[in-house]
């Protein structure tokens, strides 16, 4: 159970991606340092700063900047990537398509999932079968975001390995069958600022209450506006401001239930009160399409050697969440 956190902590990873690849890793002193971390901020807010992660400020800044772009352009252009159930739920979505238990969300986006071809699931991916709709304009946007969605794959699976050892595990539990052949989720999200702003401005809700779908989120969000908030234990929220040079990183459900509730998926939400329209780019890290996900048996000893959850698809999850994500 999250705590009474009031910010969230920041851990440099640099010493556990200097080390990654060494089977030993869980024995050298730096790594060693960075994985209490890890449990620290697992175990009391679900939430995280990550800096010493290797990549590129300038690729980080080109995504939100081209991102910002793209949502400038007049809606008949965004239209033409719109997001259909056809395209496996692939595309663009205007505001207020996106709903968060029941409300219609403040913010525009373009949703893009790995590729899944035709019956490489069965029935289980048949929902999410599809390619990604790029934005042809500017021409180097798809190259550009491939490029940055492979970085955060990779930097994923390094911070999962910080986390398995952190369970008390091997530094590789997230692989094999349950996250070698990780799948990924990637949203490129707008959400305008408030209007003409007299006092203090309320902007409605741009990303209603939730948890994330699977195992680790890589948010890279605009400079200069707090907008991003998380619950703690109490029910407060508490904001999660830009740091430049980090990302925003949190636990998903597919962690949860791995770790029998030693670490939980925090509630979070967005609400953009400042009077520009700021950019988010979410990297969603998950298990292997159809792991079935369960409890680790090193964390079920740990918390009294009974499972606390039942056994979950992850990909019957996802196709559960997005089927009833939009009005459309
Ligand atoms: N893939 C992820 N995690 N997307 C997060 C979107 C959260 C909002 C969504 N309407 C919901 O209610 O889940
Ligand atoms: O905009 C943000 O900072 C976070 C967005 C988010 O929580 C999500 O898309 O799951
Ligand atoms: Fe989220």
């Amino acid at each position: 159970m999250a705590t009474d956190f009031k910010s969230i902590p920041i851990i440099d990873i640099s010493p556990l991606l200097a080390n990654c690849d060494d089977p030993n890793m869980g024995e050298d002193p730096g790594v060693r340092k960075v994985v209490t971390q890890l449990d620290q901020a697992c175990r009391e807010a679900g939430f995280f700063y990550v800096k010493g992660h290797g990549i590129p400020e300038s690729l980080i800044k080109e995504v939100k900047n081209i991102s910002h772009q793209f949502f400038d352009h007049p809606y008949e252009e965004k239209l033409k990537i719109k997001m259909t159930p056809q395209a496996g739920y692939r595309g663009y979505q205007r505001i207020g398509e996106n709903i968060t238990k029941g409300i219609p969300d403040m913010h525009e986006a373009i949703d893009c999932y790995k590729e899944i071809k035709q019956g490489m699931y069965g029935a289980l991916g048949k929902p999410m079968e599809g390619c990604n709709q790029w934005p042809l304009n500017p021409p180097n946007f798809k190259e550009l975001m491939e490029e940055y969605i492979n970085l955060c794959t990779d930097l994923s699976r390094k911070i999962m390995r910080g986390i398995a050892l952190a369970l008390g595990g091997s530094p590789y539990e997230f692989e094999g069958e349950r996250a070698g052949d990780a799948f990924w989720v990637y949203r490129i999200i707008g959400y305008p600022g408030v209007a003409n702003s007299h006092g203090m401005p309320e902007n409605d809700i741009g990303c209603g209450a939730h948890t994330d779908y699977g195992l680790l989120t890589l948010v890279n969000q605009d400079d200069d506006i707090t907008a991003l908030q998380v619950r703690n234990r109490s029910g407060e929220w508490i904001s999660a401001p830009p740091l430049p040079g980090s990302f925003v990183c949190n636990i998903g459900d597919m962690l949860k239930i791995f770790s029998n509730g030693l670490y939980e998926s925090t509630l979070h939400r967005v609400i953009n009160n400042s009077p520009k329209y700021r950019v988010c780019i979410a990297h969603f890290y998950e298990t292997n399409y159809d792991t079935a996900v369960e409890p680790l048996e090193v964390c079920k000893q740990r918390t009294g050697g009974t499972v606390k959850f039942d056994r979950a698809v992850y990909g019957e999850h996802l196709v559960s969440k997005v089927t009833t994500n939009f009005v459309m």
